[in-house]
């Protein structure tokens, strides 16, 4: 809920019924490419104390790649793409085994889910890992996700598992979004620089992005730095969600409320889920181009866009698939779903909802986008 005090926030994340917790490379792994069994084991034994006590769990791991290369007999993390996946195929590997055998001494049982961009785009397949999770969390395994390292090229990866955790705590509706690196809290600049100032509480995350310094910098074996991790945080906060970032030796004090690392506040309540999809993780494939009026009427929150009020057509989708809104000098107003495929909306685009309804019958007398398939940007 907006408008949470540090103490709020906290105790959500203590109470939360469902938490998804993010864990880094750099917090699982050494710096010779292998897997530190003790730093592992030890989360396991905070995250399985929060799980027993009846929360519903889903960890995001990193490490593939940075558990693989050592094992490899290389000497530093690999460079190139095909180098990279034969690696967090082998890591992958080596993580869920230790996993599966650290949360067994719990008498917890893990699945393993790998995901592809591709799979929070589209939308049947963001139902179709929605349902998938549900089912392993209704019966009480800890799902274990990470990014299809092994076969995801470049143009089609997240890249990384801050955002992915973020994405993921809106897939299973999380109460609460626990990210854990190797730093134990925000900064106002990389910690290594003198004057950097530790900040417990970010009332608003979105405000805060502007002051903040995460540039340049991370641990060496993670991939995001605090950049990706403030964007995680801000896709939460916006999603209605509390996210608490620390390290992760200070799992368990944090997942039961202690005075830890940084929390954020929830800077809106939650929208449907629908809604969230769309904003954050559905790829448009085309744009409607809104008149001035249709403009004004999108921007305001509760209209919806009429095929009378656009004056362009572009890209190739279909009835179903997400769209960008633009004004007419191709300012970005709004992301929604298409009513109809890119051909018809050319064909009907300019004319009001009773003329399409006379010409083509009742079934196209509806909006283009309507308002409770569109989202402000
Ligand atoms: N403003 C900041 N506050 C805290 N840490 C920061 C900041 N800017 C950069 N960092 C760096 O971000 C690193 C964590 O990111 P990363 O290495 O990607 O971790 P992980 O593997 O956990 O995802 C820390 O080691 C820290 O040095
Ligand atoms: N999916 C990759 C990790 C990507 C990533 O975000 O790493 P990190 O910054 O350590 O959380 C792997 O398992 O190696």
């Amino acid at each position: 809920m907006a408008g949470m005090d540090e103490q709020e926030v906290r105790r959500s994340v203590a109470q939360a019924g469902t938490v998804v917790v993010k864990v880094g490379s750099s917090s699982l792994t050494s710096a010779s490419g292998h897997l530190r069994l003790d730093r592992l084991q030890a989360l396991v034994g905070a995250l399985s104390r929060v799980r027993l006590q009846g929360a519903r769990l889903v960890l995001v791991s990193s490490g593939a790649i940075a558990a693989g290369f050592g094992s490899l007999g290389f000497d530093a993390r690999p460079e190139d793409v095909a180098t990279k996946q034969a690696t967090a195929s082998v890591g992958q590997g080596i993580l869920m085994a230790h996993y599966e055998s650290a949360f067994a001494v719990y008498g917890l049982k893990v699945g393993q889910i790998l995901l592809t961009a591709q799979d929070t785009r589209q939308a049947a397949q963001y139902r179709n890992a929605r349902r998938t999770l549900g089912r392993l969390l209704d019966l009480g395994v800890v799902p274990i996700v990470n990014e299809n390292d092994a076969l995801a090229s470049n143009e089609i990866r997240f890249g990384d598992n801050d955002r992915l955790s973020a994405l993921v705590s809106n897939i299973v509706r999380a109460d609460a979004l626990v990210l854990l690196t190797d730093v134990d809290a925000l900064y106002s600049e990389p910690p290594s620089r003198p004057g950097a100032r530790r900040i417990s509480f970010v009332p608003n995350v979105v405000q805060a992005m502007e002051s903040i310094d995460a540039e340049g910098s991370t641990s060496g074996v993670g991939t995001g730095g605090m950049t990706t991790k403030l964007e995680a945080a801000r896709i939460g906060a916006v999603s209605g969600i509390p996210v608490l970032m620390t390290k992760a030796g200070l799992a368990g004090p944090a997942l039961f409320g202690d005075p830890v690392g940084t929390v954020f506040a929830p800077v809106r309540h939650r929208g449907s889920a629908r809604r969230l999809w769309i904003k954050f993780a559905s790829a448009p494939r085309g744009s409607y181009e809104a008149d001035p009026g249709a403009a004004t009427a999108v921007s305001g929150g509760r209209a919806s866009l009429l095929p009378a009020g656009v004056t362009g057509v572009e890209g190739d989708f279909s009835a179903g698939d997400p769209v960008w809104i633009r004004d007419q000098t191709g300012r970005v107003l709004g992301k929604g779903v298409s009513a109809y495929d890119a051909e018809e909306a050319v064909r009907l685009m300019g004319r009001t909802t009773t003329e399409l309804s006379r010409s083509y019958g009742h079934q196209y007398a509806h909006p283009f986008v309507h308002r409770d398939d569109l989202v402000l940007l």
